[in-house]
Order: C-alpha cells, then sequence, then structure tokens
C-alpha cells in the first residue's frame, strides 16, 4: 500500500542516498519530469541513476543544499535546475531526511508559481466579487437618485446622440412639450420639437444649435426660440446643448430648456409700460413746454364774471356744448373774452387733464403755418435744424384753441379741414400719417360769413368750425355786469400790485358804467389797473371817464385833422394828467365811440400806423408798439392784416 501511495504521488519524488549519490526510489511524476526510463525500476538497483546526473548543470547548489537537508532534518529550494530539451526548468523542490536517506518532493517551479498565482487571482476574485457587489449597489443608487433628480427638476432635459436621436427625456420635458418619453426616444430631436421657427419657416438642420453641439464640441446657449409642442403649439424657451463625450469623444449631446412664455409676457408688458411711461413722458414734456410758453406770455386764468342775462345764455351755451366733442366757434369784439370762454369750454371737457393748447393765427406768418400746425422733420426747409412736435400733435387728447381763425390763409384751409374730418396729418418734410384725437375750438372778431362770400375762407371749413356758435356780447351788451367786473379786477390788480383795496364811491362806479366801453373788458381791465395805480389816499377816480365820453362825442363831430393823423398814437396817456410813468398808462386804445364804422376804421388804422412810425415797426415787447397801443401783440399782428399795413415799412 505504502509503494502504491509513493508511486503515485502527485509530486515528483526522489529517494536519494547522499552517500552514494544514488537515486534508491522514483515515482510515477519522477520518471515524466526527469525522463527517467522506466524500465530502469525493473533493474535490480538503479546503480546508474543518480543525483549529480538530474542535476549535473548545479552540482554546487546540489552540494549546497543536500548538506542543508542533512543539517536542518528538512529545507526548501528553487535555485536547482534541470536540463529539458535544452532548455533549463528549474524546480521547486522540498527536501526532509528519511532513514538517513533523502526524500526530494520536486515540482516545476513555473507550475508552482502559475498555480501560486492563481491562488491569488483566485483570492482577489473572490474579494473582487464582494467589492463589485457592494459598487454595483452603490451605482444602482446614485443612478437611482439622478433619474429622480432629473425627474424633479422644472428644467427639460432631453439626451441626443451624435445622430440627432433623442436618448433621454425626463418628465419636465414631457410636461412642458406634451411628449412622452416613448414617443421621443429613438426619433430625430430636431424633426419632432424643432423642426420650424416662431414664424413658421422651415429650421434647417444645419442650422441647429443642438446639433451644433456635438458637431464642433462647443457649448451653445439660446435666448429665445421655440420648441414645437405635441398639440402644433409653439412654447418660447431658452435653452443650453453641452457636447457628451467619451474617452474624448462627442457622442452626444445634453439639452436643458425651460419654458419662458411667462417671462416673455411680462417682459413685453414691461416693454409697454416702459413705451407707455415714454409717450407720457414725451407728453408731459411737451405740454411742460407750452405751458411754459404760456407762463411767458402772461396768460391769465380769470372766470367769466357776470350776471347779465346775455351773459347767463353764453354760460348756458358753454356747459351744454362742453361735455360734448363738438367744435365750437366763438365770435366776438376783441376783447369781448373769446379765450376765457374757449377756456371754460375746456374745463367742462374730459379733456381737461391735459391743457388747452392755443394757436393765435394772426401772429404766425404765412409760410410757417403748416410747421406750425402740423410739425415738421429736421431739414424740411431752411431753418428746421430739428424735428419739431405741431399744436396738432401737442393737442391729441386734449383741445386746441384757433384764436384769430379767419386769418389762416386758405390755401391751408384744406389740410386743416382733413385733420378736422378725419384726424390725421404728416408732419412737413414726413410721408408719415399721424392720428390724433383733438377737439376744435376757434374764435374769430371777423365775420367769416363775409370772408366765405370774398372766397378769402372755405366754406366746407366754416361749417366744420361752427358746429356750435357762441357769441360772446361786448361789454356795452352787458353794462350791469360792469360793477361785478371792476369789483373783480380791483381785487385782482390789489393783490398783485400789493396795494390796499381801494373805496370805489357810487358815484365813481356810475362813471364806469356809463361809458361806453369800445375797447371791451380788456379796456375795462386796463384803466382799473391804471386808476389804483393812481390811486391817492386810498380814493379811486374814474371821473375823467365823463370827459373822455364827451371828447368823444367831439370826435365824432370832428373832421379828421391834425390831432386825430397827428404823430402821436391815441392812448391813455392823453387823458389824463402826465405824473405817473409813461409805462403804466400804455395799457389800451381809447377809440372814441360814436363815430360812424368808417371814421372809426380809419382813426384805428391811423392810430396804428402812428405807433408802427413812432416804434419803428417794433410790434412785441417793452417800447413795441401793441405795448404803446395798449394791444396784445397778436390783436395787433391781426390789425396790420386788416389794414394792409406791412411792419417792415416803418423800419426806416
Ligand atoms: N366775463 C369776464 N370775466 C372776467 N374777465 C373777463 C371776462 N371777459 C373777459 N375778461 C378778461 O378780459 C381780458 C380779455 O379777454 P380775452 O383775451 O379772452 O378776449 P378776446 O375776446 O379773446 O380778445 P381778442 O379778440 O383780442 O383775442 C382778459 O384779461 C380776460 O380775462
Amino acid at each position: 500500500m505504502k509503494a502504491h501511495l509513493f508511486l503515485n504521488a502527485p509530486k515528483a519524488l526522489l529517494y536519494i542516498d547522499p552517500f552514494t549519490n544514488q537515486i534508491l526510489e522514483f515515482n510515477n511524476k519522477a520518471s515524466a519530469l526527469f525522463a527517467i526510463d522506466l524500465t530502469l525500476k525493473k533493474a535490480p538497483k538503479l546503480t546508474c541513476l543518480t543525483a549529480t546526473k538530474i542535476f549535473n548543470g548545479c552540482l554546487d547548489k546540489l552540494i549546497h543544499f543536500t548538506q542543508q537537508v542533512l543539517e536542518q532534518g528538512e529545507a526548501w529550494s528553487n535555485d536547482l535546475f534541470i536540463i529539458v530539451n535544452g532548455d533549463k526548468v528549474y524546480l521547486d523542490i522540498t527536501a526532509s531526511v528519511v532513514d538517513n536517506k533523502l526524500l526530494f518532493s520536486c515540482q516545476d517551479a513555473k507550475l508552482t508559481y502559475s498555480r501560486y498565482h492563481q491562488a491569488i487571482a483566485q483570492a482577489q476574485y473572490q474579494a473582487g466579487i464582494v467589492h463589485w457587489n457592494a459598487n454595483e449597489t452603490i451605482f444602482e443608487e446614485i443612478e437611482r437618485q439622478n433619474q429622480l433628480l432629473l425627474s424633479a427638476v422644472g428644467d427639460g432635459i432631453y439626451g441626443v446622440d451624435v445622430n440627432g436621436n433623442t436618448t433621454f427625456v425626463n418628465k419636465a420635458a414631457e410636461h412642458i412639450l406634451g411628449w412622452t418619453k416613448a414617443e421621443l426616444v429613438g426619433k430625430n430631436i430636431h424633426d419632432v420639437i424643432h423642426h420650424s421657427h416662431e414664424n413658421g419657416e422651415h429650421y434647417k438642420d444645419v442650422e441647429c444649435p443642438i446639433y451644433a453641439a456635438f458637431k464642433d464640441g462647443e457649448i451653445h446657449s439660446v435666448d429665445d426660440e421655440v420648441f414645437w409642442k405635441k398639440d402644433g403649439i409653439p412654447v418660447a424657451v431658452e435653452y443650453k446643448s453641452t457636447p457628451v463625450t467619451e474617452n474624448g469623444l462627442l457622442i452626444g449631446a445634453v439639452v436643458i430648456f425651460r419654458d419662458i412664455t411667462e417671462r416673455k409676457n411680462i417682459q413685453g408688458k414691461l416693454l409697454n409700460a416702459i413705451k407707455e411711461i415714454d409717450t407720457l413722458k414725451h407728453r408731459l414734456e411737451m405740454d411742460n413746454a407750452y405751458l411754459l410758453e404760456e407762463l411767458n406770455a402772461d396768460f391769465n386764468h380769470h372766470q367769466i364774471i357776470g350776471q347779465s342775462i346775455n351773459v347767463q345764455q353764453m354760460v348756458n351755451r358753454i356747459e351744454l356744448v362742453g361735455a360734448t366733442n363738438a367744435n365750437v366757434l366763438i365770435t366776438g369784439e376783441s376783447g369781448t373774452g373769446k379765450e376765457l370762454i374757449a377756456r371754460a369750454i375746456h374745463e367742462v371737457s374730459e379733456r381737461k387733464a391735459r391743457p388747452l393748447i392755443r394757436v393765435n393765427c394772426a401772429a404766425i406768418p404765412a409760410e410757417l403755418f403748416e410747421s406750425e400746425f402740423f410739425g415738421h422733420v429736421k431739414g424740411a426747409f431752411s431753418g428746421a435744424v430739428a424735428d419739431r412736435v405741431g399744436r396738432f400733435e401737442l393737442a391729441d387728447g386734449a383741445t386746441i384753441f384757433l384764436d384769430e381763425v379767419g386769418e389762416i390763409p386758405i390755401q391751408l384751409q384744406g389740410k386743416l379741414l382733413r385733420v378736422l374730418q378725419e384726424q390725421q396729418f404728416e408732419r412737413v418734410g414726413e410721408s408719415k400719417t399721424r392720428h390724433v384725437d383733438v377737439r376744435v375750438i376757434s374764435a374769430t372778431n371777423q365775420n367769416l360769413q363775409s370772408l366765405v362770400r370774398q372766397q378769402k375762407f372755405r366754406e366746407d371749413l366754416y361749417f366744420r368750425l361752427n358746429v356750435f356758435p357762441i357769441h360772446s356780447p361786448a361789454l356795452r351788451e352787458r353794462a350791469e355786469d360792469i360793477p361785478l367786473l371792476a369789483k373783480h379786477f380791483i381785487d385782482k390788480v390789489c393783490v398783485s400790485l400789493n396795494r390796499p383795496q381801494p373805496h370805489v364811491s357810487l358815484a365813481q362806479m356810475q362813471f364806469l358804467t356809463q361809458y361806453d366801453w369800445p375797447g371791451n373788458i380788456r379796456e375795462l381791465e386796463n384803466i382799473i389797473e391804471r386808476q389804483i395805480i393812481l390811486a391817492k389816499s386810498n380814493k379811486i377816480s374814474f371821473t375823467f371817464l365823463a370827459k373822455e365820453s364827451l371828447k368823444n362825442k367831439s370826435y365824432a363831430n370832428k373832421t379828421f385833422t391834425d390831432d386825430l393823423f397827428s404823430d402821436a398814437p391815441i392812448s391813455h396817456d392823453r387823458l389824463e394828467d402826465q405824473s405817473i410813468s409813461h409805462d403804466h398808462f400804455l395799457k389800451t386804445t381809447i377809440v372814441p365811440p360814436l363815430m360812424s364804422a368808417s371814421a372809426h376804421k380809419l382813426l384805428e388804422k391811423a392810430n396804428v400806423e402812428n405807433a408802427l412810425r413812432q416804434c419803428k415797426g417794433k410790434i412785441y415787447g417793452e417800447d413795441g408798439a401793441a405795448e404803446i397801443l395798449g394791444l396784445k401783440p397778436t390783436t395787433l399782428s391781426s390789425r396790420l392784416k386788416k389794414y394792409g399795413l406791412n411792419k417792415n415799412d416803418y423800419i426806416n
């Protein structure tokens, strides 16, 4: 049995007599390893088979090892080798002393090593599986969390491969566009959601920023485009297409997008609000500039004073028409308060939040009318150095007051008619048509119907302007209002001059009421101002008016001689003592009241000419003819027209 075990042991065994060098026994594995002829076994003694023969390439090592085994009882070596087919084959040898002989247990060292490494690999593999299992669980958890995150984010996310086919769709993307993951995965993303621009024009895929990312490897961000929903409706989006690489190779892109509809709506509203603010700001600036002009022109905002039937009827008509949008034509002599009426109409209308825009047609040179009414663009004519807003544009949403409307040149009347009919016009030098909503109130002291007959005023324009006529009665037609008006002006002047209220006796008031006021309410106002300045010890006197009436009567009987056509214009400084400075007196024109109409005109014309001569053609400002005559410069301008006078003829 023992012999059988020895013979079939799994390693090559050599039983060696260290003293005779002879191999006493060897088993089957040894026979194979050392290529020992098995027939030797049958020989009585293995005399021919020696240890040194087997290990003859490394005898020194064999001797050393043998001694080690003998000394220690056992030893191990991997230094010894044998030659097999010319190659060294190192052996892994464990040896021990058995009955004073040596038992070598040998094995090809390569086999030992390979088993050793196999064993290590096995051990590592065993350990690795456990490790891998753990990693796999972690990866699964990360993946699960990633999926949760990708589903939870509010932005839509698509994954696409290098062919543009969808590989991934998150919940938000499904929600925003309505395409499910199943409907999109594997489909070309551009063809499904990005095929057209917002205006419906085809979106070429070569221009698609989503694709661009996996073509050029760059991130592509787009602020404002549309993706198309499943129901065919475009959704405004901003998106970013980021390239995805693996081992340096572009393998696709991730598209992250956001629905910006709400934001765009808010932006739109904001833009509209800003535009509206700009328009309002612009309008406010225009209004301010206009109001400043008016302030500089020393405009006053009196209320209509008077209780006479004539005034009551007039006020009724103002209230009646005020609330409507009807055009109003106010007629009446100069200084009867036509402008006051226009303001009152505007004030009772719904347009009162905006200023009344006043245009004095008598003061505009013919060639500038169109620009004044409708504005012009820079360079439209020489002198047009900047764009200018016309009065009609300024009055958009408000009321325009065309004072002295009879002065509008016939050639411009057609354009004015168009604004009245269509509320449309163009600035001078511009083809763009502008639309306005303007109410027109006009005033005249001329007989427009007579102008129509003379073909100086268009009949159709006259009817357009005269939708609702209001007549402003002359002061002589409302004489009973004189005390009220006088009190009103005394209060006003005393406040502005910081004077104490003067005492007006009944007798003095009678002088006022009995005087025939050719210059109307403006004349009354000016005389009161002058007399307050002249008043001594708080007493105001109007006795001179009686003298004046008498004088006027004598004027009426007199032929027009030296006095009427003298060089000095007729003014209040000729009516009173000269103890007060000239400036205070030159406020009004007193025209004798009892003259015939033609004599009146002749005198008025002569008076204007004298004033022009004295002022060397200067109309406006200090020492101007208007100031000397006590007229508004605009009224004087219209009188120049009326009498065919040219201020330039008086320049010298
Ligand atoms: N009823 C009134 N109550 C108080 N003040 C009045 C009244 N009527 C006119 N006035 C005053 O008389 C002056 C002249 O009035 P206004 O300028 O309105 O007259 P007008 O008819 O427009 O004159 P013109 O034809 O010369 O332009 C103004 O100072 C105005 O305030």
